[in-house]
């Protein structure tokens, strides 16, 4: 029978009754904020009572109930988003992140919890108690829909109803915007298996695109932490994505998981201080990342610097003493041997003096004369200002930028590097002006690394100074020069992810290395999407830097991000031109083919004004325009107008779209893409599958289409 108009529909009371409960629950968060907050204020007002000691408890408190309202902020938007209803008629609603009533009996079991994982774990195969899986879907704290699995109808009571037709497919149809959503309602088996894998060596989690890698490698940092938030939290957990706008993209998911703990960096901002944020075109990239660069390195680190003094001379009593550059070199070669540079500093004068105090003839063995020398020596200016300047603390972003030069460059690079290489680097270098590209970070921490740290100057803070460190008034001194701020061992983490980690250089896996020696790992990738050119090279690497680790492996089938249509034709290009590839499952049919327009190339920027017009009116949320990384200017200005008209409008080069997705996309000059780098098919590869909905290319040339029998 029909439901009456004013009758509320059997879903409508369903989602009144689920409500009635997720106010109850709110409630109960609202009340945890409150506590929070007079926490904090308590902690303030410690602070008041003017000794050291009540700083550092104020900062202490202030800081963890800070951590707590920002956890309770961000759990808030969708905080219950599922129910079970067990075998027996024990039910049990999964959220965010736990919360109990006064009495401490559970209200929200923490998605992580083990009490949780039947809700991802169940299916009607095997429904492990399970006869409803219901997930809420909200709107804030407004309840807007239920979604039901019915797993096992023989258990049901007669009164049970189901309602929804598949939250999995409701979700994946939602319009695109500028940030990832977490997928906490409706993670799937597979990926759930991936998220709650012990942390023991290094988990790899591997499948085509749009299989969840990324989505699923954030749910298991926050699953981690909640597992092990000892070990985690103070150890700390390291995210490092591809690109600032792959980070910017993803930001929201941990908190929205209940976990604020982790450190999220893009790979040109994992070094403190220094700041990559472009990418060098792909020839200097791929010279940059290769495994060569440590032997320039190497070079350069321990050799004379450019403008260091070549020799000194003193008159001691009757005797000169010479200090010429075949000796300062045997000296230079001493003091480093089997150490950084930087850490020999404190030797250096002790070494100066040795070898001068060989030259003075006399009475030179008795104990009393040395000392008398040394007193004289190290109360001269002459020779102080020689030590100092012939043997200065390096910084590592100093000698990198010595690096721009020429002639300096081909010293270290000499039989390693071909010349065209050493002019290809010293040329992109210099018109950087000591702008560090994506690229240079990794060399900047290996220097750092091989010169070990600037010893302080006299009169640098104290680094470990409490108050420093803790105080929350303490504003961060922004310098105009980069400078690798922090000190080598505060580098190490518990727990390091790596997504998109098929695009990793070989010196980038050193950069990560040493971050992770200690740790467990997560690693995500798709090798099939990779752009840097020499595989073999980044899996030498890679095992190093994972140095004997126990590896696990992870698969993940199906693509949840394009419709099949879209997917059907990204895959003809992989299986066209990328050997191997893993090719996932697409489920989600649009009836909407991806079209290509193949125009004269005076119409290429018309066409793409009407073209990017027409995916506008298409669709609600977010289109990209994707171009030849040469030619992002031009198209940028040509489509500046749209641009201000609409926010959701972005245009990127290629390797920028890596790990994002939109709901329509619009590729101009798909050949010129292939073209750009000797990765270039895989990065077509990659922009091809950023679409949800929509696919539009427009070329003047159709090799590419050619290519696949298009
Ligand atoms: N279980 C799920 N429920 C809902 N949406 C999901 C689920 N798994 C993945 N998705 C969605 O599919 C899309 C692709 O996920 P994600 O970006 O993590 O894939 P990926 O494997 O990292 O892709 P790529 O390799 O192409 O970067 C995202 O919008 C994500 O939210």
């Amino acid at each position: 029978m029909a439901d009456h108009p004013s009758q509320p529909s059997a879903e409508q009371r369903e989602i009144a009754d689920e409500q009635a409960y997720v106010d109850v629950v709110y409630g109960r968060l609202e009340e945890s904020t409150k506590a929070a907050q007079a926490l904090a204020r308590e902690g303030y007002a410690r602070g008041h009572v003017g000794h050291e000691g009540g700083l550092v408890e104020r900062d202490a408190m202030v800081y963890q109930a800070s951590k707590r309202i920002a956890a309770l902020n961000a759990a808030h938007e969708g905080l219950v988003f599922g129910r079970l209803d067990l075998r027996g008629g024990e039910k049990r609603y999964i959220g965010r992140i736990g919360v109990r009533d006064a009495e401490r009996e559970v209200l929200l079991i923490d998605w992580r919890a083990p009490a949780a994982s039947v809700f991802y774990q169940a299916t009607a195969q095997d429904p492990a108690g399970v006869v409803r899986r219901r997930v809420l879907r909200s709107r804030g704290s407004t309840v807007i829909g239920v979604e039901d699995d019915l797993l096992d109808g023989d258990h049901a009571p007669d009164d049970m109803v189901v309602v929804g037709e598949g939250a999995l497919l409701a979700s994946l149809s939602r319009a695109r915007d500028a940030s990832m959503h977490s997928v906490v309602a409706t993670i799937q088996k597979e990926q759930d298996e991936a998220i709650r894998a012990p942390s023991r060596g290094a988990t790899t989690i591997g499948g085509g695109p749009g299989t969840g890698k990324t989505v699923v490698a954030l749910h298991r940092a926050a699953y981690l932490l909640y597992v092990d938030r000892r070990r985690f939290e103070s150890g700390g957990v390291l995210v490092v994505g591809p690109s600032g706008v792959f980070m910017n993209y993803i930001e929201r998911v941990l908190p929205s998981l209940g976990e604020t703990a982790v450190t999220l960096r893009s790979l040109g901002e994992v070094v403190d201080g220094v700041s990559g944020r472009a990418h060098d075109p792909a020839d200097v990239a791929a010279v940059k990342g290769s495994a060569r660069m440590l032997q320039v390195l190497t070079r350069a680190s321990r050799a004379a610097q450019p403008g260091e003094p070549t020799q000194f001379r003193y008159f001691y009593r009757d005797d000169v003493l010479r200090l010429d550059a075949v000796a300062l070199d045997r000296l230079r070669r001493q003091l480093i041997s089997g150490q950084q540079r930087n850490r020999a500093y404190g030797r250096v004068q002790k070494t100066l003096l040795d070898a001068l105090w060989a030259q003075v003839e006399g009475e030179r063995a008795l104990e009393k004369e040395r000392d008398e020398f040394d007193k004289t020596l190290t109360g001269d200016d002459k020779f102080l200002e020689f030590a100092a300047a012939w043997w200065p603390p390096l910084d590592a972003v100093d000698v990198w930028e010595s690096l721009a030069d020429v002639d300096t460059l081909r010293r270290y690079a000499d039989g390693v590097l071909k010349r065209t290489e050493i002019e290809l680097l010293a040329r992109a270098w210099q018109a950087a002006g000591g702008v560090p590209s994506i690229e240079d970070v990794p060399l900047i921490d290996e220097l750092r690394y091989l010169l070990g740290e600037v010893p302080p100057e006299d009169g640098d803070d104290d680094p470990y100074d409490v108050k420093q460190l803790m105080s929350f008034e303490r504003e961060d001194q922004v310098s105009r020069k980069q400078r690798a701020t922090q000190s080598i061992e505060d580098d190490s983490y518990a727990h390091v992810l790596v997504d998109e980690a098929q695009d990793l250089s070989p010196m980038q896996w050193r950069m990560l290395g040493r971050r992770g020696k200690y740790a467990s790992w997560t690693i995500v990738g798709d090798p099939a999407q990779s752009s840097w050119p020499y595989p073999e090279e980044a899996a030498a690497a890679r095992a190093a830097a994972l140095d004997g680790k126990e590896e696990h492996f992870f698969r993940l089938s199906t693509n949840y991000r394009n419709s099949a249509e879209i997917y059907d034709l990204a895959a003809e290009v992989a299986h066209a031109a990328i050997p191997g590839a893993d090719t996932p499952d697409a489920v989600r049919r649009t009836g909407q083919e991806p079209r290509h327009e193949v125009v004269a190339a005076d119409d290429l920027h018309a066409q793409v004004r009407y073209g990017v017009r027409e995916l506008l009116g298409a669709v609600e949320g977010s289109v990209a325009v994707v171009v030849p990384g040469a030619r992002r200017d031009e198209f940028a200005e040509a489509l500046s107008e749209e641009r201000e008209e609409f926010d959701r409008l972005r245009v990127l080069d290629g390797l920028d779209t890596k790990g994002l997705e939109f709901d329509a996309v619009l590729v101009i000059e798909p050949d010129e893409i292939v073209a750009e780098s000797d990765a270039g098919w895989r990065t077509l590869y990659v922009v091809l599958t950023r679409a949800t909905q929509l696919l539009l290319t427009v070329g003047s040339t159709r090799a590419w289409l050619d290519r696949i029998g298009g």
